[in-house]
């Protein structure tokens, strides 16, 4: 029987529903409308479609966003420049600096320079270290996304085996610490380019989650039957291929053996930018006078 397709799309806009319900009564009861500021250097095909999905979902929530795009050739001090701007400004709410970013910028002391009421996608060391004591201030927002697809799919984490595929600090560490937390209670392994006998441990998992980059890497053959198997990955397929995306995980191969499997696009993609919202409208409120929060 053939895996169950999550739908990113519905779930995400279910969520977002709720999201704009709740900056509406924010607004009401404070005046203050709640304000993400996207920073994005130079050019980039697939943080376009991004930053486009994100200022569309912003309106429809009633979120107001700008977006301050610097040229490639930016300098470090440029972009702390520009992030110390906002920080500074009262109207912002939340701050999102688009990765990747060029390579004579050094990501790491930019991610640590926004303030971190501000920092939405809970990237600095600060909001990293509440989420790894499980006290949040905000959520990772693809991390925090697959926890969603996993409840509205009907799939049981707990005492499960979660196998995370990819390290990184953006997708693959958040999403381990989410997956283990109490309450999700999952036993959680973490892969990467040095992990030894990868289809093995892809094998034992309950739960899969594909992030790495690679289009189509995860086959069939590491997938055990009836596993729910996430794809986070977002992958420009060469034109030879016809261009389109594709997600880290075989698609046909693996829908025939896993359990529930998420789409690309249509998946994954819709649900980070709906967390993204819900983390706007949280620093929203921990910034304004009166709200507890
Ligand atoms: N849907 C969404 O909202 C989002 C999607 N993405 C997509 O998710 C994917 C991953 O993104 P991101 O986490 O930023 O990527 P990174 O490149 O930062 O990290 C990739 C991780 O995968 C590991 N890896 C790479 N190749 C292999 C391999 N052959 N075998 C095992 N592990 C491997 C790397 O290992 P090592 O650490 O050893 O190098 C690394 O830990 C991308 O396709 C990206 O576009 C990203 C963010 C949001
Ligand atoms: N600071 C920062 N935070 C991020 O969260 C971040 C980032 N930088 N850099 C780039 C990656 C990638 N990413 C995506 C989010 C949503 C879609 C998305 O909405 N995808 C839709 C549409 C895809 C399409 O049609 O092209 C989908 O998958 O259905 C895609 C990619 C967030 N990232
Ligand atoms: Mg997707």
């Amino acid at each position: 029987m053939p895996a169950t397709l999550i739908d990113g799309k519905a779930v995400a806009a279910a969520y977002r529903d709720r999201v704009q319900t709740d900056v509406a009564a924010f607004t009401q009861r404070t005046g203050v409308t709640p304000h993400l500021a996207a920073v994005v250097v130079g050019e980039n095909p697939a943080s376009a479609v991004y930053v486009r999905n994100k200022q569309r979902a912003c309106e429809k929530a009633g979120i107001g966003s700008s977006l301050h795009t610097l040229p490639a050739t930016a300098s470090q001090s440029d972009l702390l420049t520009c992030v110390h701007g906002l920080n500074d400004d009262p109207t912002v709410h939340g701050i999102l600096v688009q990765l990747p970013l060029p390579e004579q910028i050094d990501e790491r002391a930019v991610l640590d320079a926004v303030a971190p009421l501000k920092d939405v996608d809970c990237f600095h060391p600060e909001n990293v270290g509440l989420l790894s004591q499980a006290r949040p201030r905000f959520a990772p927002c693809t991390p925090a996304g697959v926890m969603e697809l996993l409840s509205a799919a009907g799939v049981e984490t707990s005492g499960k085996r979660a196998v995370v595929l990819g390290r990184s600090e953006i997708v693959g560490k958040p999403m381990a610490m989410l997956l283990l937390a109490r309450g999700a209670d999952a036993t959680v392994t973490v892969c990467h380019s040095r992990t030894a006998d990868l289809a093995a441990v892809c094998r034992e998992a309950d739960v899969l989650v594909a992030a790495i980059g690679r289009a189509k890497f995860l086959t069939a053959d590491m997938v055990k039957p009836g596993t729910a198997v996430i794809d986070v990955g977002i992958n420009r397929l060469p034109e030879e291929e016809g261009g389109g995306l594709a997600g880290d995980v075989d698609f046909d191969a693996v829908r025939e053996v896993a359990g529930s499997l998420t789409p690309v696009p249509g998946g994954v993609g819709p649900m980070t930018v709906a967390v993204l919202l819900r983390n706007t409208l949280t620093a929203a409120e921990l910034q304004t006078a009166g709200e507890p929060g």
